[in-house]
């Protein structure tokens, strides 16, 4: 992003504010990498808070090993929630008692060198590593797909409504497939789209411009109060439209307030 930005101002001679997740040392914002798993648990929070219930006694299989998935998976740990498993492209790695904080930076470290996570379980002998799998075949109760596109697939629906999921919410962008989205749907299982879930990221770069207008650089928790309340924001409002009782509907919630948002804003300019 760094040299992005350098030769934009150097071809244009300007600088419209429009690049984001800048380094801190030219007007970059603190909290702008983990932004997007931290806000992923936060509209997790919301989405618990409104059955009664909390993270803290939840069992939550993470996908990814990335910059969403590890910082969801942190934000999770910290907030009481045991996390029994990562992936990457080469497979998934299972911790039945759960992953902490050594198991993170490990992974951090493996993936700062390119390796792959069966390194962990070398590593780890409270950690199993699965060649090829995804994490939806282990029971969990929460699961958050933080990895890439289609890594979630109808199969792999059915399987987590089996092995007792109730909450699913996108980290990464368009993760389940269509068909997986209907047997969600047409389920016990909350679904929450990454329209609402992975705004995190996308919200902490417009405090980044922010920031950048105001000529100020804010602290991370000024930054984490804004982005949790935005978070609880985005939760409302998919309430709002998608049915504000016990079984709301979240895709349609995120679909409606997103549309009408834009079409407000074009209606409002004289655009259409
Ligand atoms: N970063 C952000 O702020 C935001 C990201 N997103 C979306 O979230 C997703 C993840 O982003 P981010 O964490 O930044 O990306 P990273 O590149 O940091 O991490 C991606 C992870 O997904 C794994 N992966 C890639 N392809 C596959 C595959 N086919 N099967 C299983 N795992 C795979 C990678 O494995 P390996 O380590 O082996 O390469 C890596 O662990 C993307 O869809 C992104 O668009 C959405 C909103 C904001
Ligand atoms: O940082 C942003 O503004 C957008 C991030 C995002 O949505 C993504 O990486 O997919």
């Amino acid at each position: 992003m760094g040299y992005l930005f350098g030769m934009y101002r150097k071809l244009s001679r300007s600088f419209g504010g429009a690049f984001t997740g800048k380094s801190l040392d030219f007007g970059g914002s603190v909290l702008r990498p983990e932004a997007t798993g931290y806000g992923l648990i936060y509209f997790l929070q919301s989405m618990l808070t409104h059955q009664n219930e909390s993270l803290s006694d939840k069992t939550v299989a993470v996908s990814g090993a990335g910059n969403v998935a590890r910082h969801a998976a942190a934000k999770a740990l910290e907030e009481g929630a045991t996390v029994v498993t990562l992936s990457d492209s080469r497979g998934t790695v299972h911790a039945g008692k759960g992953l902490d904080e050594k198991h993170l930076e490990a992974v951090a470290r493996i993936k700062a060198d390119g390796g792959g996570l069966d390194r962990l379980a070398d590593d780890f002998d409270d950690v199993d590593h699965y060649q090829g799998e995804r994490p939806w075949r282990f029971d969990c109760e929460v699961a958050l797909p933080c990895a890439t596109e289609n890594e979630l697939d109808e199969d792999d629906a059915r399987r987590l409504l089996d092995n007792g999921c109730r909450w699913l919410a996108e980290g990464a962008n368009m993760p389940c497939t269509a068909a997986a989205v209907a047997v969600f749907q047409d389920s016990e299982v909350f679904y929450a789209p990454g329209k609402a879930a992975n705004a995190g990221g996308v919200a902490v770069s417009g405090l980044e411009m922010s920031q950048n207008s105001r000529r100020e650089s804010w602290s991370a928790g000024e930054v984490d109060r804004r982005l949790r309340d935005i978070m609880e924001r985005i939760h409302r409002q998919c309430l709002e439209h998608g049915g504000d009782d016990t079984r709301p509907d979240y895709l349609t919630g995120a679909s409606v307030a997103g549309f009408q948002r834009v079409a407000r804003a074009m209606l409002g300019q004289g655009i259409i």
